[in-house]
């Protein structure tokens, strides 16, 4: 029949498990092999207490009801999820060169050419998004990862909902990635995630992001003031400025469109064949 083939049920004997990849937040992440097909994963495994403990089921539950209906490149796919007695179980693209906040933190910075093909893949991957109504929220380097032939891959729609919003979860961790109207407990849209594409795209380009402040009160201060400013000692070319500038605009119908973004100078100059996408 042209029917979809039925998810089949996954267990863990379906799998032999290899080396620990690294730490998500609730659990950790394991290179995994699929028994019968040798079919490579990475296998999420998060521990229902922990889970319990932190109150983010529901949240799980829409991660994994998000992730698994998205199919795109630049986003990691979420093949299927199991659980057992203890723990619960996600089966995941497994990107093969690692995570980019590493490769960021190694080379301090990007050039113009690496950042401008990072925020193109980016910017279609939050397109295609946008089209089917959701918003990541949570855009920033610990949550991208890198596939072959350098093809960025969002990962963890743990803040993902579908558009528009209003935030309830308290927010932890670090504010630098936060647009004005997030921080102020406003109702949101997909916007939020065009004023992160601004600040990743000056992380990528400076090494740090661009309202980093000790401590919430001033990062919370610079992040509502718009407090941008570019160091004159790093060499950044004036459309990278401008692409910068034209997504941190504190009012969100004034922030620069997925649309526009793909065709701004610094894109179409920096990454070849851009403009045949
Ligand atoms: C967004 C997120 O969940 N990040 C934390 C998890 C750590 C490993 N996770 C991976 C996930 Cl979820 C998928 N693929 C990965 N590939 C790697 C990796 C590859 N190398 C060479 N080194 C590493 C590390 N890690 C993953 C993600």
């Amino acid at each position: 029949s042209s029917a979809k083939p039925a998810r089949r049920k996954w267990c863990l004997d379906d799998f032999e498990i290899g080396r620990p990849l690294g730490k998500g937040k609730f659990g950790n992440v394991f290179l995994a092999r699929e028994k019968k097909s040798k079919f490579i994963v990475a296998l999420k495994v998060l521990f229902k207490s922990q889970l319990q403990k932190h109150n983010v089921e529901h949240q799980l539950r829409r991660e994994v009801e998000i992730q698994s209906h998205l199919q795109h490149k630049n986003i990691l796919r979420l093949f299927g999820y199991f659980h057992d007695e203890h723990r619960v179980y996600l089966i995941l693209e497994y990107a093969a060169k690692g995570e980019l906040y590493k490769i960021l933190q190694e080379r301090s910075r990007f050039d113009e050419r690496t950042s401008a093909d990072y925020i193109f893949q980016l910017t279609n991957a939050l397109k295609y998004c946008h089209r089917k109504s959701v918003i990541h929220r949570d855009i920033k380097p610990e949550n991208l990862l890198l596939g072959l032939e350098n093809t960025l891959k969002i990962a963890d729609f743990g803040w993902a909902v579908h558009a528009p919003s209003s935030r309830r979860k308290t927010l932890c961790g670090t504010l630098d990635y936060l647009p004005p109207e997030m921080i102020r407990q406003e109702p949101h849209d997909a916007t939020v995630d065009l004023w992160s594409l601004g600040v990743l795209t000056y992380e990528f380009l400076f090494g740090n992001p661009p309202f980093e402040a000790e401590g919430h009160t001033n990062t919370y201060k610079r992040i509502t003031s718009v407090d941008l400013r570019f160091p004159e000692h790093i060499p950044v070319s004036a459309e990278a400025k401008d692409f910068v500038k034209k997504l941190l605009r504190r009012r969100p119908s004034e922030r620069m469109s997925l649309a526009d973004a793909l065709q701004h100078p610094w894109i179409t100059k920096n990454v070849p064949h851009s403009s045949l996408a």
